[in-house]
């Protein structure tokens, strides 16, 4: 058995790149941009009036001017009107274009107009005040994003200003997911008392969507001719197998041996940990990457998240923050393994608190729907304490 850290390792050094492909604006939210994007022309690209009002030139109303009979008004989406008159003002409406002849606007409640003529009820007008000078934000050609961003709705947003209605991201892995188990049955059956329905797929194929990948759902039966025909093929169109179940003691647990008669190589078989304790994990030569989960259901919740997402993420150029939290009561642990604890999450005044929730085994799919997190207390150590702070994943 290997430990956690020596996990990570081995595994962080399996990662590939899966190359980059073009998907449509409204597909890309949360994938890893792989291109960079140039502003096609200034931000702002005019001078841009920023409150509804009268626009006038400055300089007249520091001459002591403050009537201004109103020759016309500028609407957002119009073409720029010219002051021809430099006594008098224009309407101007918030996201139209400064018209020719003005450099400031001065806004509805800081004026009174009355019979086509408007009244300045303030003290001060600044040139440029409440204009949004061309350019300011970025100039043509400047870049705006680079490979590597993530894209989050406020970049969707940024990209449609750019005009770009496809966009080239970080392509995503093929995923299949397999569950193991004679014991298994579909979950629009009725199980019989010795069976169960497999969750484990449903939960594993969720967790993927969140990544934007949808991965292929497949059985895999306790019999390891019938197994080794399934994953051949499961195997030959995949870049990534998630495995749940059969990689115990068991002696229908045949998955490591049905694997190693596919070009299986064991990159290591059981981690110090619980839950978990049984992960397998390897690559098929020239093949996919291998995940084996054990199967109790939060041994493979707990794997996905703190083995799979990280390599997930490193393969596609994602940024992982390593966060904290500290413990809501103090935690004894025994055995000689990390643990990773289910916990659900508070925030009192900003201190991020992680309360154990108490499952009865790893088989506990009820208190798993509970949590919010895992709270990894380290290897080597039988008492954690409140007042220490302990890595966090989010699930
Ligand atoms: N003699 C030993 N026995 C066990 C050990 C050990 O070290 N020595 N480790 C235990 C630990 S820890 C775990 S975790 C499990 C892992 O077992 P497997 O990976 O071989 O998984 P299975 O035996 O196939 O199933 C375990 C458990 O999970 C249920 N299961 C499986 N797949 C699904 C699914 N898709 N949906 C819902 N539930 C699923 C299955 O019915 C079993 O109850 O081994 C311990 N034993
Ligand atoms: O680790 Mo097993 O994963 O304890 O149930
Ligand atoms: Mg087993």
């Amino acid at each position: 058995m290997i430990s956690v850290e020596e996990a990570r390792q081995l595994i962080a050094a399996t990662t590939v790149d899966f190359g980059i492909e073009e998907v449509g604006l409204l597909q890309c939210l949360g994938r890893v941009l792989a291109q960079v994007v140039l502003a096609d022309r200034d931000y702002p690209p005019f001078n841009r009036v920023t409150m509804d009002g009268v626009a006038i030139l400055s300089s007249r109303f520091g001459s002591g001017q403050c009537v201004f009979p109103v020759e016309g008004i500028q609407a957002a989406g119009s073409a720029q009107l010219t002051l021809h008159d430099a006594n008098n003002c224009l309407e101007v409406m918030t996201g139209a274009m400064l018209p020719k002849g003005c450099d400031a606007v001065i806004p509805y409640e800081q004026i009174e107009i009355k019979d086509g003529i408007a009244k300045l009820l303030t003290e001060e007008v600044k040139p440029l005040q409440n204009v949004h000078l061309q350019g300011t934000d970025s100039k043509a050609g400047q870049k705006l994003l680079s490979p590597g961003a993530i894209i989050t709705p406020a970049v969707v947003g940024l990209l449609a200003a750019s005009g770009l209605n496809k966009v080239q991201v970080k392509r995503l892995p093929k995923v299949a997911v397999c569950a193991t188990g004679d014991e298994l049955v579909e979950i629009d059956e009725t199980p019989l008392p010795h069976q169960i329905r497999q969750s484990n797929s449903y939960m594993l194929l969720s967790t993927l969507q969140a990544e934007n990948i949808s991965a292929s759902r497949h059985h895999l039966t306790d019999d390891p001719a019938a197994m080794k025909d399934q994953l051949r093929e499961i195997i030959a169109s995949n870049n990534v197998v998630l495995l749940s179940g059969a990689v115990s003691k068991g002696k229908f647990d045949y998955l490591p041996q049905v694997l190693n008669g596919l070009g299986f190589e064991t990159i290591f078989h059981g981690i110090a940990q619980r839950p978990g304790k049984p992960f397998l994990f390897g690559k098929i030569k020239n093949g996919p990457v291998v995940f084996g989960f054990p199967g109790n259901p939060v041994s493979t919740f707990v794997c996905y998240h703190l083995y799979f997402k990280p390599w997930l993420h490193q393969s596609i150029g994602k940024e992982h923050q390593p966060l904290k939290a500290f413990l809501g009561r103090p935690v004894t642990f025994k055995p000689n393994l990390a643990y990773h604890a289910l916990v659900q999450l508070s925030y009192p005044e900003g201190r991020v608190i992680a309360s154990p929730v108490d499952t009865s085994t790893s088989g506990d799919m009820v208190m798993l729907a509970q949590a919010q997190g895992i709270l990894t207390l380290p290897a080597g150590r039988d008492e954690f304490g409140t007042d220490e702070a302990f890595e966090l994943t989010l699930v």
